[in-house]
């Protein structure tokens, strides 16, 4: 079965992380290799313009089911963003008329618990899952339990951070100063290093109190973005690790707040807004 000449696509966004959104009853049919689409769609000349695509169809084993693809073509195993971002697509181009839907994910089943005002979706608490903080299933180069403030050499340079896997790998760095970090030269020092096997999305964060962490994030695949879910949550679980903050904060990003909590059952939970941006039909080329 070939692809169809044009595709209806949803624009969305989670506190500006951008993803183009295309439903398809069936994910695995006729769309073998997605990262040649997922390239063209997030391009920000010659397609829709996003961090990446993100693929939405119905599931053996859950409500549905979600894929993602950075912009760069690779497939991140979770997405928090997006996750919220599906959550308002399926309840409001009308695929379920549950608030509490089940989702299958390439690193598990999540749970998106939506919240209405006047029949649209206002927010979504996302259950992020348990948190990984073996190196070697994060993964990691490293021996031992934990990956807690040690250093690491980036390009001659000690730097001590945190890494935790939100089912997909990330590095929490504590600096003094986000704001004039240059991400595009200093990300891929972190991102292709090689202590990180799969790559890894680096946190750069200040903590400003116990209750509130500002962030930037350089993401695997798709670079400097205003947002990332795991990364939000990446960085309470290496802020309690650290005893910077409490188990439940505010994280500040460059698009906008997420509420996280490490909640007493062991898993993350994850609160944010989600919106549309528009809709369209492109031609494929
Ligand atoms: N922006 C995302 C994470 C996207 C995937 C990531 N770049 C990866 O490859 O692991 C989020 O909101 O979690």
């Amino acid at each position: 079965m070939r692809l169809p000449q044009k595709l209806t696509f949803t624009k969305m966004e989670g506190i500006g992380n951008d993803y183009v959104y295309v439903w398809f009853e069936d994910l695995d049919t006729p769309l073998t290799d997605p990262a040649p689409l997922a390239i063209f769609m997030s391009d920000r000349n010659y397609g829709v313009g996003g961090d990446g695509l993100v693929l939405i169809g119905k599931s053996k084993k859950a409500d549905f089911r979600m894929r993602m693809f950075n912009n760069d073509g690779s497939e991140g195993n979770m997405c928090g963003n997006a996750s919220r971002c599906v959550g308002k697509f399926l309840y409001e181009h009308g695929h379920t008329g549950k608030t509490n839907i089940t989702l299958e994910t390439k690193s598990g089943i999540r749970t998106l618990e939506l919240t209405l005002e006047n029949n649209k979706v206002a927010s979504v608490t996302v259950d992020m899952g348990r948190p990984i903080v073996k190196p070697a299933d994060i993964p990691m180069k490293a021996d031992g339990e934990t990956f807690i403030n040690q250093e690491i050499l980036v390009n001659g340079s000690c730097i001590k951070g945190t890494g935790v896997s939100m089912g997909n790998p990330h590095f929490v760095v504590t600096m003094h100063d986000i704001a004039s970090l240059d991400l595009p030269a200093f990300g891929p020092l972190f991102e292709y290093h090689e202590l990180f096997p799969e790559r890894v999305n680096t946190e750069f964060i200040e903590v400003l109190s116990r209750q509130k962490v500002r962030m930037r994030v350089w993401e695997r695949g798709s670079g400097e973005t205003l947002a990332c879910g795991t990364g939000a949550c990446a960085v309470l679980v290496a802020c309690v690790l650290n005893n910077y903050t409490d188990k439940k904060a505010t994280i500040e990003l460059r698009g906008g707040e997420l509420v996280i909590e490490w909640a007493e059952d062991g898993i993350v939970y994850m609160t944010g807004p989600a919106r549309e941006v528009f809709s369209g039909e492109i031609e494929l080329i």
